[in-house]
């Protein structure tokens, strides 16, 4: 054969193959984009299995369009323009993809029947948004006379404003600085000031400007090289139990403080109570599970998603559950006295809770104050053995432990010299059967308030 019909007639089958392969490249298309919106709407819904399974069947696609593209010889976008035909062809494909995809979400779905979720966290966003843009970027008058502040964007690091409690006007704190947080104290009074920061500092380049006019103490906070990698997920993988300081900082940690505290001071929320409704004298907070889409704590619950997945995938008690996350749960401990005494989250799976994860926001609580975390690894039973580690419920901290069965934990009473009630909000990861149950149970609370 001539080289120029050779030519012709290997263009012509090329043609043919391109032209059958189009139809498949435009369902691949399809189905990468519909998988990655699954993928999405489970991660908003802190449905962590169900993220982590679409996530996996459209890395899979993803592999097939490359490979298939590869072999046409064309780029992602040199594929839209590859032929005339395409524009009929993917109008037929698409139908072809939405099926698909709504049998893959109904696969993904199956356990699923919490239909309700959304459209209950939908109106509950109409009535925070409000709250939300109304607060203040202060500390709260929640006390007549504490330490206020606010934070000033900075270049790349920030200006905190301080001023001092009412009664020590001229008095100026000390001030610490860690890598994490800013510490001041004011050695007159029993105020003590801890504020973590979004970055870690550089604290040799970080200036306290003391104006003494204005009676404002300025921390002027520079940014230190990002830190290498999260201790607290290692901690977990190692024993089960960890915490890490800023996992909210900065104004984040603020928002979600007043949020938390409107609530309680609105008389919101509920006795602390035990399973099964039956009221004792095993913890004495007041409670309430939120809508998981409140405008204040969802940033929070996302950033916690992204936590729990990356230890999920690594700690053995995690890694082939379907997990699911519960609504978080606002808990304040008010007066002297009230605490939780030694249980754990569940026993044997009866509530399908796995891991517990709680962030406390109290910029003003100081050694003395009580109301510390007490973390028992080693307990079998309900009461205390072995070794006690205890974390101090500081502003912005997250602690996170393995909860079924495992660390035997309590909340040592607050103490009287407390100024302040100690918050803290809670999520639990289910295991997805579990969790089911429990979100529903989670609900009746919600609605026996209103
Ligand atoms: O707030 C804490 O430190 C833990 C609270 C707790 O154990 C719980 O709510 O089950
Ligand atoms: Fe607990």
């Amino acid at each position: 054969m001539p080289a120029q019909k050779a030519v012709q007639a290997l263009s012509a089958k090329t043609d043919a193959m391109r032209a059958t392969a189009v139809p498949l490249l435009v369902k691949l298309e399809e189905q990468v984009e519909k998988l990655t919106k699954l993928a999405d709407d489970y991660l908003e819904q802190g449905m962590l299995g169900h993220y982590a399974e679409a996530i996996k069947m459209r890395d899979s696609a993803t592999v097939s369009l490359e490979g298939l593209q590869q072999k046409l010889g064309i780029s992602g976008e040199a594929a839209d323009l590859a032929t005339p035909t395409k524009a009929e062809v993917k109008k037929e494909a698409k139908k072809d993809a939405e099926r698909e995809a709504k049998e893959d979400a109904k696969r993904l779905s199956e356990r699923d029947k919490d239909n309700g979720k959304k459209a209950d966290a939908r109106e509950a966003k109409e009535d925070t948004k409000k709250a939300v843009k109304d607060e203040p970027n202060e500390a709260l008058d929640l006390c007549n006379d504490e330490p206020s502040y606010r934070w000033i964007a900075a270049g790349e690091g920030c200006v905190v404003e301080i001023k001092g409690p009412a009664c020590e006007a001229d008095a100026m704190p000390d001030v610490e600085l860690s890598e994490v947080q800013a510490r001041c104290s004011w050695e007159t009074s029993a105020w003590q000031l801890t504020l973590p920061v979004a970055f870690s500092l550089d604290v040799a380049k970080c200036k306290v400007v003391r104006r003494r006019k204005r009676q404002i103490l300025e921390l002027h906070l520079t940014p230190a090289p990002p830190a290498p990698s999260c201790g607290l997920k290692q901690a977990v993988l190692e024993q089960g139990f960890g915490w890490m300081d800023g996992f909210l900082a900065g104004q984040e940690a603020d928002v979600v403080r007043a949020r938390l505290l409107d609530l309680w001071k609105k008389g919101e929320l509920n006795e602390g109570e035990v399973e099964g409704g039956k009221r004792q004298h095993l913890r004495s907070d007041h409670y309430l599970f939120m809508q998981e889409d409140d405008p204040a704590v969802a940033p929070f619950t996302r950033r916690l998603d992204q936590l729990v997945l990356s230890i999920a995938k690594e700690v053995d008690e995690l890694k082939d559950l379907w997990l699911m996350r519960g609504r978080p749960m606002v808990a304040v401990y008010a007066g002297a006295g009230a605490r939780y005494t030694p249980h754990f989250d569940a026993v044997r799976g009866d509530n399908g809770r796995k891991i517990t994860c709680v962030l406390y926001l109290n910029p003003f609580w100081k050694p003395g104050d009580g109301a510390e975390l007490q973390i028992f690894p080693e307990a079998k039973g309900i009461s205390p053995e072995g070794p006690c580690h205890e974390v101090q419920p500081l502003h912005g901290r997250l602690a996170c432990f393995l909860c079924d069965s495992r660390n035997l934990h309590a909340v040592k009473p607050v103490s009287e010299s407390a100024k302040m009630p100690r918050v803290a909000i809670s999520c639990w990861y289910y295991d997805s059967e579990g969790g089911q149950f429990h979100r529903e149970d989670e609900r009746d609370a919600l609605r026996s308030r209103s």
